[in-house]
């Protein structure tokens, strides 16, 4: 699904990483792992070319995504293409980006503009999936940025879900969850039909969920 080669990206003089190559495999998880500064986040925001919106950065060599039957190099896209690029990578931060608005209307937002179908329907399943709905079902009119970290952890991920995106990236999804609801988010993860890139620092979450393991090295 998505094939990388000898990718290079440099802030101002600083050198990220260079001569990383590495696949996404469709329909499995891909767990990426690393120390802290390594790479990892800017990685992801390189695959669905957020990094465009840096500043000073250089970035090099391929990043090649399959859309329908054919593949298409990431770093040649123009602004409209990318647009279009990010409705089928969906990436989910470790800092919840939520907007200043309610429950409801942080999922009614995106579930309008990506046409999403049954939106009330849907918007409630994603919820449940993150295992947020019983929590939340009689404040979705409440501001979303009132909940706990725990919970807007789980509110960007149902509205990644809601999206039913083809490759998703999760930036260490469960950070702010107890143990519990991570597994639970965990067996979530698993048992969805999509492609999945994870960022994770735990390693009992890389052992249950991810069918392929990247560790990124220093340069
Ligand atoms: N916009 C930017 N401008 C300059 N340097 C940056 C920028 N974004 C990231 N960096 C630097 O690039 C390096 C990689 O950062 P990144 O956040 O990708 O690492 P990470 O592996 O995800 O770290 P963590 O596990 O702590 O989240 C770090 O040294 C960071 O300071």
């Amino acid at each position: 699904m998505v094939i990388i080669k000898n990718l290079k990206l440099q802030f101002a003089n600083k050198i990220v990483f260079e001569k990383l190559n590495l696949h996404i495999k469709k329909d499995a998880i891909t767990a990426i792992q690393g120390p802290s500064g390594i790479g990892k986040t800017s990685l992801f925001l390189c695959i669905n070319s957020m990094i465009r919106f840096e500043e000073d950065y250089k970035l090099s060599g391929e990043i090649l995504y399959k859309k329908g039957d054919k593949y298409i190099d990431v770093l040649t896209l123009d602004d409209y293409e990318v647009q279009e690029l990010r409705k089928e990578i969906v990436y989910v931060s470790q800092h919840p980006d939520l907007l200043p608005m309610s429950i409801y209307d942080n999922l009614n937002f995106f579930a309008k503009t990506h046409k999403i179908k049954n939106k009330e329907q849907s918007i409630i399943e994603a919820l449940k999936q993150v295992y947020l709905y019983d929590e939340v079902k009689d404040i979705l009119n409440k501001s979303a940025l009132k909940l706990s970290g725990g919970q807007q952890q789980r509110l960007i991920l149902a509205r990644a879900l809601l999206l039913k995106p083809k490759l998703l990236l999760l930036d260490e999804p469960t950070a702010s969850l107890n143990e519990s609801l991570s597994i639970k988010i965990e067996k979530m993860l698993k048992q969805q039909n999509t492609t999945i890139a994870i960022i994770s620092h735990f390693k009992s979450q890389i052992k249950n969920i991810a069918d392929f393991k990247y560790f990124l090295e220093g340069v």
